[in-house]
């Protein structure tokens, strides 16, 4: 069942604060279309070490989107049409518990999606399914995270729940009061749909979560805005792209890439009858669900 000498090539999707990735060779800007609308930005192709990555900036070059707006289809599947097997993340957030401190890295495991405003499966009528997300993350990539941040000296921390919230407002005290009781330890706006939806394009995504606030709930600091945020990425920025530029030769050199659950998502997920599927939907899931549509 297991994809079989897929070559590995690694997708970046980068956050607030992360706009474009340094040290890459042979770039080029290219745009990518979707049937599911339009990416974010063009797709950033290079090189690191002779091998393929490609980079995504999430909201646009500029900051031009909110995280209520992004087309997270056209994204995931935009990277998977140019050929991606593995996603990294890197996500702004707030902290919800004392020890993680600005400035620190998480390696987020859970998530809980309380985002409503947004499309969050590639199916639907004419073509159901429905994945597994019991362990939204993958463990494989998250350990290459892991090891690559010890060998560049980059405090990380593994394990951690991820809030995902609809915004475009930050939270209430009630509300960052209640998250923290529902132990969660960070909190965002942007990585939920795009796990389920990396989940379901048989796509392995784990994220690199950069602590820049305490949101609203810690008494001895002042409650979150823009500002401190963008002070506290830019006074990182160099980190993140350590982190990356350190990843890529362990997720490139993974033999074990290629059995990873994450790439057979959808192998028991597909409910609809052959003879029940609406042939324009599955049109537009050629390159998501092509390995087993096409098959
Ligand atoms: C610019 S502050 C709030 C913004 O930052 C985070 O985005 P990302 O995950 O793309 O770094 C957060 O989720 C909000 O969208
Ligand atoms: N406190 C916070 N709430 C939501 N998204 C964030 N991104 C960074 N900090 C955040």
């Amino acid at each position: 069942m297991a994809q079989q000498n897929k070559p590995q090539v690694l997708g970046v999707i980068g956050g607030s604060g992360v706009y474009d990735i340094a040290g890459l060779t042979n770039t080029r800007w290219q745009k990518v279309s979707s049937p599911f609308g339009e990416p974010s930005d063009e797709l950033l192709f290079g090189e690191l070490n002779g091998q393929q990555l490609v980079f995504l900036p999430r909201h646009g070059r500029g900051h031009r989107i909110p995280p209520s707006e992004i087309n997270f289809r056209a994204n995931i599947d935009a990277l998977k049409r140019v050929g991606v097997t593995d996603i990294i993340s890197v996500s702004a957030v707030g902290s919800l518990r004392e020890h993680l401190r600005p400035g620190m890295f998480v390696i987020v495991d859970q998530f809980i999606d309380r985002t409503f405003a947004r499309n969050k499966s590639f199916f639907g009528t004419g073509m159901v399914a429905h994945v597994s997300m019991a362990r939204p993350v993958c463990g494989r990539l998250g350990d290459h995270i892991e090891a690559a941040a010890k060998a560049a000296g980059i405090e990380t921390i593994r394990g951690g729940t991820y809030l995902v919230m609809e915004g475009l407002q930050f939270s209430s005290l009630a509300e960052s009061e209640l998250y923290r009781s529902w132990n969660c330890d960070v909190i965002g706006m942007t990585n939920m749909p795009e796990a389920k939806l990396a989940r379901e394009a048989e796509l392995c995504y784990a994220t690199v979560a950069m602590v820049t606030d305490y949101d609203c709930w810690h008494p001895q600091h002042d409650d979150v805005t823009v500002d401190t945020i963008v002070k506290v990425l830019l006074a990182n920025a160099d980190k993140a792209r350590a982190l990356v530029k350190a990843v890529a030769p362990f997720a490139f050199n993974d033999q074990a890439a290629d059995q990873c659950s994450c790439r057979t998502a959808l192998q028991y997920a597909l409910i609809t009858a052959p003879e029940a599927r609406d042939p324009e939907v599955m049109k537009m899931l050629d390159a998501v669900a092509g390995r087993l549509l096409n098959a």
